[in-house]
């Protein structure tokens, strides 16, 4: 057996997207590995047969192929392709042949659908007219995004295309973006995400059709919040939407909603569930190629979808009249997408233990169809972790994980790493977590656990740590090592932290706040909530709801007394600051303010610096990149560890 290693992320294989044929006897896939000597990822598009078991790659190349999809009749597959640079739209014969290119749009295609005909419906954005020159000129507030770069001019909008590679023709129109086609039976309408209002501070989308007749738009459903991943009922009288009534915020739970394409009379059929739908829970070990929409059941009274249950993710269906059920047994288990066909569930499932396979789901039977990291998992030491409760100094249950070092012995003391998630509205989970193998594997006991402001406890829990970054999140996670290091096994004078995002603005608040922690790593970290708001792609509207509507002009003093920054002289842990110059979520300026502070004040720190590489870093930045990462956090932990009491 082997230890697992900052380079066995070289190794890891990825698999998701599953899409049953229209004839539900197969099913196309994606599955991403690593291709180390190109320091990239590949994906391709792989095809499992339900009768012979048979499993092969449909697909061919060194490039990304992502998004299947079957056309209704089942002749063709088309897919999204970076083989010619940015990705556009495929298509082929499902019975074999070479991929055709159906759309050449500069930034490439965002999301499609196909239409009953063979036609299809692509959001794009349209290619930029102006770009005579390499000065932006800026005039909106939302003109870049984290690992998207900066929007240009143009915003994204619809267009049909055909399989003979006619098109495309554009149907919408306007100065705002428009995605997520979704396609009416008839194929006669087309309804859609649209953000109509312009320059706003926080802008809600909306639902619009548009009908395909007349070009005339309406309408569908007027949001108050978030809104996205709408669906046609088969019978056309629904559609069926992620969302939340709360203005742009992501510290709700989102629903899933219906709307009436008859009266508009629109609903949420999820809210008694106290779960917000998808999968929340993070991993540096996923290669995410979609997200999933709701799946509605051929008879129009059942939706499918999947939810965020303390740290597992389950598919779920609701009936159009509320009757909620979860569909996918057991209790350790994140579902990162799926697919449903007459009964049966396919769908990718994380473990503690492994990255995502495949998995079908008939009659409450399971059966694994893909094995893909099988053999390499059976070479190496795997940690299982434990699930562990603490009680918060307020009464509240805060739940965690324990993951302990293989050949792990209660006679012995073993040095502690607490690691914090990020969002602060997102969670850890049943998942396979590299990082934490890597540091377990290397004599660390991990803990980690979801403090209030985590997703998957009710919406009540998730408000939590609104209005109050540094305050009951930071006690659930100090109370939470402090159980920790009252165990025999635990070496009480060697504890570390790290985490990223919110998670680095909490380690950073951490060594501020207590001295109890050897070395810190903080990652794609926040120090200042006063300069984040003007500095980050989210900050003018994330950092307000986050404070509680506290702004720069009335509470600068409240901004500042919850930044790190501010207590930086009371520091005292040697403090490593990975960073990624690319960062526009948590600019790379938050890291250069804490180290300039830090070595100005003498504390022991270094700072790295990652160059073509954004907030994804440890999810989806370079290959060489994410392993150079690893090495320099357990090395940190490593230099500091045992020595100096
Ligand atoms: C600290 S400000 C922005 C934090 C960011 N939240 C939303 O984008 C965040 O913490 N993201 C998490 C999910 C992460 O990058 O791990």
């Amino acid at each position: 057996m082997r230890p697992i290693t900052t380079q066995t992320l070289f190794s890891l294989q990825f698999s998701g997207d599953p899409q049953f044929s229209p004839d539900g006897q197969s099913i196309v896939y994606v599955k991403t590995t690593i291709n180390q000597e190109e320091n990239k990822y590949q994906s391709q598009i792989c095809k499992y047969d339900r009768k012979t078991g048979r499993d092969i790659p449909f697909t061919q190349g060194l490039a990304q192929d992502k998004l299947p999809k079957f056309s209704q009749d089942g002749s063709y597959l088309a897919f999204v392709s970076t083989r010619s640079g940015t990705p556009q739209l495929f298509v082929m014969l499902t019975d074999g042949g070479e991929p055709k290119q159906l759309t050449f749009f500069k930034k490439g295609v965002k999301s499609y659908s196909w239409m009953p005909n063979n036609q299809l419906v692509v959001a794009a954005r349209k290619d930029d007219a102006n770009e005579k020159s390499d000065v932006r000129v800026v005039n909106t507030l939302r003109y870049r995004g984290n690992g998207y770069g900066f929007y240009g001019d143009e915003p994204i909008h619809l267009w049909l295309v055909q399989v003979d590679g006619s098109g495309p023709q554009q149907i919408t129109d306007g100065n705002f973006d428009e995605t997520d086609p979704t396609v009416s039976p008839d194929g006669k309408k087309i309804a859609f995400v649209s953000w109509r209002e312009e320059n706003q501070v926080e802008v809600t989308p909306s639902l619009y059709t548009v009908d395909l007749d007349t070009g005339l738009i309406d309408l569908t459903y007027q949001g108050k919040g978030s809104v996205s991943h709408p669906v046609y009922s088969p019978n056309g009288k629904w559609i069926a939407f992620f969302g939340h009534e709360h203005g742009e915020d992501s510290g709700y739970n989102t629903e899933l909603w219906v709307v009436s394409t008859g009266s508009g009379e629109a609903r949420s059929l999820s809210r008694s569930l106290d779960r917000p739908v998808g999968n929340q829970v993070g991993t540096d070990a996923r290669y995410e190629t979609a997200e999933v929409s709701p799946i509605w059941d051929m008879d129009s009274q059942k939706i499918y979808f999947t939810a965020t249950h303390e740290g597992d993710v389950y598919v779920y269906s609701v009936t159009l009249d509320e009757k909620i059920q979860k569909e996918t047994p057991g209790d350790t288990q994140v579902v990162t997408s799926f697919s449903y066909h007459s009964g049966v569930i396919a769908y990718a499932k994380e473990t503690p233990a492994s990255p995502a396979e495949l998995y079908l789901q008939q009659n409450k039977e399971i059966q694994q169809i893909t094995y893909h990291n099988t053999p390499l998992f059976k070479s190496l030491t795997v940690s299982v972790p434990e699930r562990t409760k603490f009680q918060a100094r307020d009464g509240l249950e805060i739940n965690g994980w324990l993951l302990k070092p293989p050949g792990f012995s209660s006679d012995q003391r073993y040095p502690l790493v607490l690691e914090i998630h990020g969002g602060p509205h997102s969670s850890y989970g049943n998942t396979f977590l590299h990082e934490f193998q890597v540091l377990a594997n290397s004599g660390y006991i991990v803990l980690y656990t979801n403090p209030r402001g985590s997703h998957g406890y009710g919406e009540a829990f998730v408000r939590g740590s609104i209005g109050d970054w540094g305050g009951k999140d930071y006690e659930d996670l100090i109370d939470a090592v402090d159980a920790v290091a009252r165990l025999p096994y635990v070496d009480r004078n060697n504890l570390f932290v790290t985490g990223g995002s919110y998670g680095g603005y909490m380690t950073n608040w951490m060594v501020a706040h207590t001295h109890i922690f050897k070395a810190a790593v903080t990652q794609r970290s926040i120090c200042n909530l006063h300069s984040m708001i003007g500095t980050s792609d989210i900050g003018f509207w994330f950092n307000v709801k986050e404070l509680d509507g506290a702004d720069i002009w009335e509470d600068e003093e409240f901004i500042l007394s919850r930044s790190p920054i501010r207590y930086a002289n009371r520091v005292q842990t040697p403090v490593k600051i990975i960073h990624s110059e690319e960062d526009f979520r948590c600019p790379m300026e938050q890291a250069e303010q804490w180290f300039t502070a830090l070595k100005r004040l003498g504390v022991e720190t270094e700072l790295v610096r990652f160059p073509n590489e954004n907030h994804d870093l440890s999810r989806n930045g370079q290959p060489e990149h994410r392993v150079e990462r690893l090495d320099h956090i357990v090395g940190w932990f490593n230099q500091y560890l045992g020595n100096k009491e």
